[in-house]
């Protein structure tokens, strides 16, 4: 199919993130012009989030999700919300459903602009998550990296929130460390067959993490969504903290809390904002886009 669409570049708390709105077209963005979106400083990005028409009774769309690299990402917590808002301001409703290659997400705005993502149940099974080797126990990994007797990050919790998370737990600041090198090794290494995206986790207080994130497909990111979800509910597991946690992501430009719930039905809840930058129109098949001339101011 030829033909631009409309997309939106919006963010979630600095997670770069465009909104391409496939509805009414059978095909997919495709790699290549997420590749040369991502080349361009004016859309660089984290996710594409491409609404797609419902393909089942009770849903609102279809999600596809790529990473700058122009691999797939079966979630993307911060790409969820700026979805909500896009649909809201789009058409006024407050509660979409949506589904994905992982399941199905029930999300709301809320009268303070703020959204909550259902984001579903977490998954702990070694061969699920997945991992290469086999754990009865997965919050607490074998895994180090750095001089065998004095790991500089070790014994990672790992689980999947519809993508593959590794949490790792440190006593200091989270920006203290050389993740950039770190990130790469961790994100490819053999224990994870799918990759995985890579977390420093620092526990603030019994109910407050701050996190920083190397994303599997895209590197280091001024914040990530379900890698929240999974620090929240690793430091629960862990008892580290109660199962309603503050995150600090600690590199997010605002420095808004996420707010991550893990219910006593299992399901995780993710609470956070969406923020609209501009809109445009873009060939979902070459990349090459146009801006809108005069943004319309929008209250978000
Ligand atoms: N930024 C996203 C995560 C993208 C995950 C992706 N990097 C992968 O699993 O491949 C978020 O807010 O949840």
């Amino acid at each position: 199919m030829t033909g631009q669409v409309e997309f939106a570049r919006m963010n979630g708390l600095g997670n770069k993130i465009l909104v391409v709105d496939m509805r009414g077209r059978a095909d997919m963005v495709t790699p290549a012009a997420a590749i040369a979106l991502n080349a361009d400083p004016a859309t660089q990005f984290d996710q594409i989030m491409a609404i797609h028409d419902p393909r089942a009774d009770g849903t609102d769309a279809w999600i596809d999700i790529l990473n700058c690299d122009g691999t797939k990402a079966q979630a993307c917590g911060n790409g969820t919300r700026c979805v909500v808002q896009a649909l809201s301001a789009e058409t006024g409703r407050k509660t979409f459903t949506f589904q994905t290659v992982a399941g199905i997400l029930n999300a709301q705005e809320h009268a303070d602009g703020t959204i909550s993502v259902d984001m579903g149940k977490p998954v702990f099974a070694w061969d699920r998550i997945p991992l290469a080797e086999e754990f009865f126990d997965t919050s607490r990994i074998e895994l180090q990296i750095g001089p065998i007797d004095a790991p500089v990050l070790h014994s990672p919790s790992a689980m999947s929130i519809g993508n593959p998370h590794a949490i790792f737990w440190v006593d200091q600041d989270p920006m203290t460390f050389c993740l950039e090198r770190f990130g790469p090794m961790l994100e490819n290494h053999p224990m994870f067959p799918e990759k995985a995206n890579i977390t420093l986790a620092q526990v603030i207080a019994g109910d407050a993490l701050r996190t920083r994130t190397w994303e599997r497909g895209a590197g280091l990111t001024l914040a990530c969504g379900s890698a929240a979800c999974a620090a929240g509910v690793s430091a629960a597991r862990t008892g580290r903290t109660g199962r309603t946690v503050t995150i600090d992501v600690a590199t997010a430009p605002t420095r808004q809390p996420l707010v991550i719930e893990w219910r006593e039905d299992d399901h995780v809840v993710m609470t956070g904002p969406a923020e609209w930058e501009w809109s445009g129109k873009v060939d979902p098949v070459t990349g090459i886009f146009v801006r809108d001339e005069e943004p319309e101011a929008r209250v978000n």
